[in-house]
């Protein structure tokens, strides 16, 4: 089988304090709308877009989770098995900043210190209200190993560019990891790739308060569909969804 014809899914979570803009920004990449109202997300919520990546199909899971904490330990169940995470805090609110490094370790406490992660301040279109440097911003990046996006969920300034820097990053990951370890020993589960197909991880499920916790702590993620034959047969799957 060709490289070319893997399909591959993503799982991405979005943390970060209440209101930095976190739905905001999943719903502006998957579904390209802004809304000024804020609903505080209840738990958890989920969205999914399938992009075009170095001419294969890639299926990001994105993965919208509360920024109070009353909710982390439904939050954090949901961690489990991300490939990838955004770490995200807003021009206008000084302690969304200062928590990027608890996110930081939240997140690494569930998944391990080696999926890729970026750093974004979000709301740039509101930098006359800014309380936080644009080095204060750029030091801890360079602090954390992380790369650094400012985006404006509201001027959609940058929100693409975010998933299409983890989408490369995770393709590199699973590419080094593959090369690493020899075929012949779980070749599916060394390319890291899954589906969710818990019941409990439902899609959309909670901005209005609805959401189920995960059942007994963890999310299946259960090793199938990582490598998927059938896009190379129908000439016009590749890369024909936008
Ligand atoms: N001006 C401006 N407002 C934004 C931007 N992004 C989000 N907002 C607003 O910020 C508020 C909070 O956005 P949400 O996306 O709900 O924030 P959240 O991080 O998901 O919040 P929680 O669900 O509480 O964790 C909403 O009123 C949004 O309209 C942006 O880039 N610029």
């Amino acid at each position: 089988m060709l490289e070319e014809d893997l399909e591959v899914a993503i799982k991405v979570v979005v943390v970060g304090n209440g209101a930095v803009g976190k739905s905001s920004m999943i719903q502006r990449y998957c579904k390209g709308i802004f809304t000024k109202e804020y609903k505080k997300t209840i738990g958890v919520d989920f969205l999914e877009k399938q992009i075009c990546h170095n001419e294969n199909d890639v299926r990001l899971m994105l993965w919208d989770t509360a920024g109070q904490e009353e909710f982390d330990s439904i939050t954090k169940a949901y961690y489990r098995g991300a490939q990838a995470c955004v770490l995200a805090f807003s021009t206008t609110d000084r302690d969304s900043f200062e928590a990027i490094e608890k996110w930081k370790s939240k997140v690494e406490e569930e998944v391990g210190p080696n999926i890729p992660l970026v750093l974004v301040q979000n709301k740039i279109d509101l930098l006359e209200q800014a309380v936080v440097e644009q080095e204060e911003a750029e030091n801890l990046a360079k602090k954390l190993k992380l790369r650094f996006y400012r985006t404006s969920v509201k001027e959609d300034l940058n929100v693409t560019e975010v998933f299409q820097y983890l989408t490369e990053k995770h393709v590199q990951k699973t590419k080094q990891d593959a090369e690493l370890e020899p075929e012949t020993t779980a070749p599916i589960r060394q390319i890291g790739l899954f589906n969710t197909t818990s019941a409990n991880s439902s899609k959309s499920n909670n901005k209005n308060g609805s959401s189920t916790p995960p059942g007994g702590e963890t999310i299946s993620l259960q090793p199938s569909k990582s490598r998927v034959a059938s896009k190379s047969k129908n000439p016009f799957s590749r890369c024909k969804f936008f």
